[in-house]
């Protein structure tokens, strides 16, 4: 779909661009993955994206020699997995995109990757904080609800925290509620926008069905939600054993940053639902939300609320509040715990 981009989009990008950056400097943290090779292939085809770089602890460079022979303008460039390495591939990114960390397997949950993958993305945050403190991060590795304070933290502790600067990557849910509602509905996928609240694990996830005109009742309604809220896990017993969803989530991710390019080269009304540091529920104790976010060149622009919800949506919404405060204490308390 981006190698596709007809010209004149493109040359409407350097229209956008008069006051905006050309370079533009995307960073894998994670490149040689199950997630990361795919989205270093989507990246590659983005005309909007004229540096490509790809970290991983192991593969990194070779995931860059292949990808590079793509015939499409940017530079593409592996990285070492040492401070050198890292500190390269992250001065003057634009965007850091952070699939690092292991998946799940059949009977996890997302919560079950915490010990892993906590560590994991605290300490590419460190780097992110040193090398490219006024980057974008976007935060894919699990689980997102608790990833996200765990980098805020980060940033916070080394006093170069933009709250508009940082994402929790749910646009998957939002792809997969489309998707979904489509099939049931005999709908274009491409044309729905279903919006999804909340959070990025089970209960967290909420699909706001209503606001997109659609009506499912009883035990329908149930399904979708069910469908919507553990998409993943359908994933995860499929591959049975071999990983979570990683073509799908590439898509995803690409998509996301293809927005946040759109909007950093000018383009308004750019609206991508994100896991941010969100003023709409933190009188509840909730610091941490995902709602439409209009992306502008500086990161977030506005957080949109959630708007009119049915009694029913009410009370998905109440379960996820409750969850999502205990994810996000959790990320905060292990950074205090582990700096
Ligand atoms: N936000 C979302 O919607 C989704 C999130 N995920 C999450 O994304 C993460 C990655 O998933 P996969 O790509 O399938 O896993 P994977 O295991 O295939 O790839 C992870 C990559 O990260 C690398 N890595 C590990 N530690 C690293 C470090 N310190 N620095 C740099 N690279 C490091 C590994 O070498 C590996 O290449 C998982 O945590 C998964 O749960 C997966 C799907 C959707
Ligand atoms: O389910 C998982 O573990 C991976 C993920 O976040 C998703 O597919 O939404």
């Amino acid at each position: 779909m981006f190698a596709a981009r007809s010209a004149s989009s493109i040359l409407g990008r350097r229209a956008f661009s008069t006051t905006a950056r050309l370079d533009s400097k995307v960073a894998v943290l994670g490149a040689a993955g199950g997630i990361g090779q795919p989205l270093s292939l989507l990246l590659k085809l983005n005309p909007r994206v004229t540096d490509l770089a790809l970290y991983d602890i192991k593969g990194g460079p070779g995931v860059a020699a292949d990808v590079s022979h793509i015939n499409t303008k940017s530079k593409v460039k592996g990285y070492a997995p040492d401070a050198a390495g890292i500190k390269e591939c992250l001065t003057g990114a634009e965007i850091v995109v952070i699939p690092a960390g292991v998946p799940r397997k059949p009977g996890m949950t997302r919560d079950d990757l915490f010990n892993t993958n906590a560590s994991i993305v605290r300490d590419l945050a460190k780097a992110c904080a040193d090398h490219c403190p006024k980057a974008n991060i976007l935060i894919i590795a699990n689980p997102v609800n608790s990833t996200v304070p765990i980098t805020a933290e980060v940033f916070k502790s080394k006093g170069v925290y933009d709250p508009k600067r940082l994402f929790g990557v749910t646009t998957l849910d939002v792809v997969r509620a489309s998707r979904f509602i489509s099939e049931l509905k005999n709908t274009d996928p491409a044309q729905e926008a279903i919006l999804v609240v909340g959070g990025h694990s089970g209960a967290t996830i909420v699909p706001v069905l209503s606001q997109a005109g659609h009506n499912l009742e009883g035990s329908e309604r149930d399904a979708y939600v069910n469908r919507v809220q553990f998409g993943g896990d359908e994933v995860v017993k499929a591959k049975d054993g071999a990983g979570s969803a990683t073509l799908s989530m590439a898509m995803a991710g690409a998509r996301f940053t293809e927005s946040l390019l759109k909007a950093a080269q000018g383009e308004k009304g750019v609206i991508e639902p994100s896991f941010v540091d969100s003023p709409l529920y933190k009188d509840q104790g909730v610091e941490y939300f995902a709602s439409n976010v209009e992306l502008g060149p500086n990161g977030v622009e506005k957080i949109h609320p959630v708007g009119k919800v049915t009694e029913y949506e009410q009370g998905l919404l109440d379960v996820c509040l409750k969850d999502l405060k205990g994810n996000i204490s959790k990320g905060v308390k292990f950074v205090k715990e582990n700096p």
